[in-house]
């Protein structure tokens, strides 16, 4: 499985994460008030300093139209809408060539306020479907908290033929014990690749990347 782990906010965050071999950086714009959303100039300083590692921009209520103003002349190429997006936002944006991941929002009793858009959203060009546990309305991510696996299992049939990505309280044991008929294509990480809530730390980024390479590493062991 790839690996990404979300809310980059400064060059030695990237790094660690560029390094320890993630596949995906999160970089946050358009969450007002929030302590990772970035200045356009931060997220542009960082996607620029990506060696190996690919940027992804993670919004929430930004236009889209303005997104793309800002992503254009950037390397990103990877848009993760965070919310409750209409269908033509992810349209506009793959008009533009863009890899688009949509959010599927999953509550504790296995339900998505996306539900009925989700036929729409793979209609208008949606690439990957990431199934992120949700809250409410005030906590649409970096729960820390996962989805029962009955949620998950119920979520992958419904996305059958979707490449999914799967987020939510994952840590390198949880990673470990998700099922391993390559359904989920990749996981998304912020919590647990932190301590104590604060800037992601070396050691664990490089557990969850062994986690995501090699599932099976800690039952192993
Ligand atoms: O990563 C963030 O800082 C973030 C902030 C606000 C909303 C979502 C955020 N990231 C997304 O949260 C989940 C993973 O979170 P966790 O591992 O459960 O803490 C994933 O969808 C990220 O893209």
């Amino acid at each position: 499985m790839d690996l990404k782990i979300c809310g980059i906010t400064s060059h030695d965050e990237l790094d660690i994460v560029d390094q320890e071999g993630a596949s995906y950086a999160g970089l946050w714009s358009g969450i007002a008030g929030h302590p990772r959303n970035l200045s356009d100039k931060s997220l542009t300083e960082l996607a620029e300093r990506c060696q190996n590692v690919a940027p992804v921009a993670v919004c929430v209520k930004r236009p889209v139209a303005e997104l793309w103003n800002l992503i254009r002349e950037t390397r990103v190429r990877h848009v993760q809408l965070h919310g409750f997006n209409p269908p033509r936002d992810i349209a506009f944006l793959k008009d533009r060539g863009v890899t688009l991941i949509k959010t599927v929002h999953v509550n504790d009793d296995g339900e998505s306020p996306v539900d009925r858009l989700v036929d729409s959203y793979r209609t208008a060009g949606c690439d990957i479907f990431l199934i992120d546990r949700f809250g409410g309305r005030q906590a649409i991510g970096s729960s820390g908290v996962c989805l029962c696996s009955r949620s998950v299992a119920r979520w992958l049939d419904r996305l059958e033929g979707a490449r999914v990505w799967l987020a939510g309280g994952l840590t390198p044991d949880r990673i470990c014990g998700l099922p391993e008929d390559r359904r989920i294509e990749a996981v998304d990480v912020d919590s647990a690749a932190r301590m104590a809530c604060g800037a992601i730390h070396r050691k664990a980024a490089r557990m969850l990347v062994l986690a995501a390479r090699s599932p099976n590493l800690f039952e192993a062991a």
